[in-house]
């Protein structure tokens, strides 16, 4: 157990740094593994000089000193745990796993990165200050630090998915060249998890699998690829049950968040960003999950970048390499085996019995500083600042940069899109199944309104009812139509939380690289036909034939079609909203926005002659699709009816 006598007192050694750059010293007695090591280093030296055309850095490769270490023997020395910067790499880390060195995956080094909100004061709040680093083919990169010390913006730097506020410098290279990653090259498992939520565990696997394997798979090896990722991910118990969302209780978080993995290692992608991968999974779920990740790292030779807040020790052992951020500073970058080395030469060794991870976190977390208070000799602040200065100054840092200058000038391919996926007739089919599905068991899509729509076109029906041919009829009839065409459209606002849902959905799947723009149009719309005609049809007919409106099939049909591509319309006017404001309530008052101010200039509330010019009668009153609609509905009517 934790105790207060256990919380590491940090008394600053008299020189922090020099015990990670001392020279080392050659003792007669040293061990044998050390000594080899140093001549591993002498090769591995002369390697880096070769392979770069560079001079090496100053002063020979050596194993870090333990300094004043507290926690037990030596850890094995860095240059034959971590480096063969010649053939890649053979880390010892992942506890049980064995590499097959296959180099399926991407090259990933960034240098001197910073990411800044630009602003007035002293030229904008920094996020990301001057990192520099590398992921490859392999292994599993882990960006620890306390919350708010910029993992989810490295994440999305390195992914290119920094949003529009702020301003990167530094060089992102993948395969040693600058190409951009968004858009089908990596996979990205978000913080949140975005899921249709109507559909089983198993359904949207299946669906995604559909959509991402290529069309050359056949479709039984689809099907299990798709049920092995869902065992691998433990969710074989709850396959059949729905995801579930605000309104329906579904699955617990930690299997949404296995959902969102299971979806996006369906294709083994050669670059795969995790951001809390294991956030709301009991610990045991941590590791099988991560293990997974692992495996799909090792085994195939996948490049994994994943951020991550509290991992057990079993899980913590699992990475290779750990890149400890605070405040957007490196604190440590390095293998994972090497950091207590780290922690522990700079006066923060791990007690005894604590996982390591949680004492390099309750070390740089100044957020409930309480160091002060309780006596240990000098703030959080300060530990930070000496473990950044440290590591700045390290031989370890040195050899990342190293490592990264390396992997930079390895030129290797150009990244191809991860699946090369489904042919672009198969994800249109397949979306557009899927989205069916989706609004049908979605109350809020069309059922809603589709009883909000009989109730109000009975309404109109018993106002109307029998409207007969009286001069007054001529202006109700014009009246009544006009009605159906703004209020019937204008109800579309009712499914805007769905379209946002789904709007969201395919922001994360456009951008994982799943379908593009064209197959979710294509799949959309064709899934909303069946159910705007029903919606066009049957309270259409009913208010149509209780006011007694024109006789004869082909005007009820002529007048069903005009509310059709009305309600087209506005569904497509109500995605376009939903994919500039993605927020409920903002988007609902821009919609209703539109939607009042395209009525205002429809024809009916001022005669088009009577609008002023410019602006109202050109071009709003020709953009006006109430105009449309209404010139349709009345001579749909009127044509052909004689008046008393
Ligand atoms: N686009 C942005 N504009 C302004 N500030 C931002 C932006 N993105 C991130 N930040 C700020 O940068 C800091 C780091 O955010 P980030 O989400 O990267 O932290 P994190 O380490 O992932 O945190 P957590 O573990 O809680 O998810 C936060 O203080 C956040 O408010």
């Amino acid at each position: 157990m934790d105790t207060a006598a256990n919380v590491p007192r940090w008394t600053p050694s008299p020189s922090p740094t020099r015990s990670l750059l001392k020279e080392p010293e050659t003792k007669a007695n040293d061990a044998p593994s050390k000594r080899k090591s140093s001549v591993d280093e002498v090769e591995l030296q002369s390697i880096i000089s070769e392979e770069d055309g560079k001079p090496a850095a100053a002063g020979p490769m050596f194993p870090f000193s333990t300094g004043n270490s507290t926690t037990g023997p030596d850890p094995p020395p860095y240059s034959s745990m971590a480096i063969d910067m010649k053939e890649g790499k053979s880390y010892e880390g992942g506890k049980g796993l064995t590499s097959k060195g296959s180099r399926n995956g991407l090259l990933l080094t960034w240098t001197d990165l910073w990411v800044t909100v630009p602003g007035a004061k002293n030229g904008g709040r920094p996020l990301l200050q001057g990192l520099t680093g590398y992921a490859e083919p392999g292994e599993i990169l882990a960006i620890m630090g306390p919350s708010g010390s910029g993992k989810t913006t490295l994440l999305d730097a390195l992914a290119g998915r920094l949003s529009s506020n702020t301003q990167q410098t530094g060089e992102i290279l993948i395969n040693g060249r600058k190409e951009t990653l968004a858009f089908g090259t990596s996979a990205y498992v978000t913080q949140d998890d975005i899921l249709m939520t109507t559909l089983t565990v198993r359904e949207a696997v299946h669906f995604s699998a559909q959509l991402q394997l290529p069309d050359s798979m056949p479709t039984s090896e689809k099907k299990e690829r798709a049920e092995i990722t869902i065992r691998e991910m433990g969710l074989q118990g709850s396959a059949d049950t729905r995801i579930g969302g605000w309104n329906v209780k579904g699955i617990s978080g930690g299997q949404k968040r296995r959902v969102s993995i299971c979806i996006e290692i369906l294709t083994r992608p050669k670059l795969l960003f995790l951001d809390e991968p294991t956030s709301g999974l009991d610990s045991a779920a941590s590791y099988h999950v991560m293990s997974h990740i692992v495996k799909l790292a090792r085994q195939d030779g996948r490049t994994v970048v994943a951020s991550i807040h509290q991992p057990s020790s079993e899980v913590f052992e699992l990475f290779h390499n750990l890149c400890l951020l605070s405040s957007g500073k490196t604190v440590y970058f390095g293998p994972v085996s090497m950091a207590e080395q780290f922690f522990s030469s700079n006066g923060f060794p791990c007690p005894a019995l604590r996982n390591p991870s949680d004492h390099y976190l309750r070390t740089i977390n100044a957020d409930f500083d309480m160091d002060v208070e309780q006596g240990h000799g000098g703030s959080t602040e300060e530990a930070i600042s000496v473990l950044v200065k440290s590591y700045k100054s390290s031989e370890i840092s040195q050899r990342v940069c190293l490592r990264a200058a390396f992997i930079r000038d390895q030129k290797g391919g150009i990244p191809e899109k991860k699946g090369s996926q489904a042919s672009f007739i198969t994800q249109c089919l397949v979306l557009t199944e899927r989205s069916f599905i989706n609004m049908y068991r979605d109350l809020g899509y069309y059922w809603l309104r589709l009883g909000v729509y009989i109730a109000l076109c009975l309404c109109v029906g018993t106002i109307y009812y029998d409207i007969g041919k009286t001069f007054g009829s001529i202006q109700a009839r014009g009246s009544m139509l006009m009605f159906v065409a703004a209020f019937l459209t204008f109800m579309a606002i009712g499914g805007f939380p769905s379209f946002v849902e789904d709007m969201k959905i395919f922001g994360r799947e456009r951008l994982n690289g799943h379908y593009g723009v064209g197959a979710f149009v294509v799949g959309n719309t064709l899934s909303s036909i069946p159910y705007l005609l029903m919606i066009s049809l049957i309270p259409g007919a009913m208010a149509y034939y209780l006011v007694g409106l024109q006789k004869g099939v082909e005007h009820f049909v002529c007048f069903a079609l005009i509310l059709f591509v009305c309600m087209m319309l506005v569904e497509s006017l109500m995605m376009i909203v939903a994919s500039i404001v993605p927020d409920f309530l903002m988007g609902i008052i821009t919609g209703a926005g539109i939607q009042g101010v395209m009525m205002l200039n429809g024809g009916f509330f001022r005669l088009p002659d009577d609008l002023p010019n410019p602006f109202w009668k050109y071009p709003m009153y020709y953009i006006a699709f109430h105009k449309y609609a209404n010139q349709g509905f009345y001579k749909n009517e009127f044509q052909g009816l004689t008046f008393p």
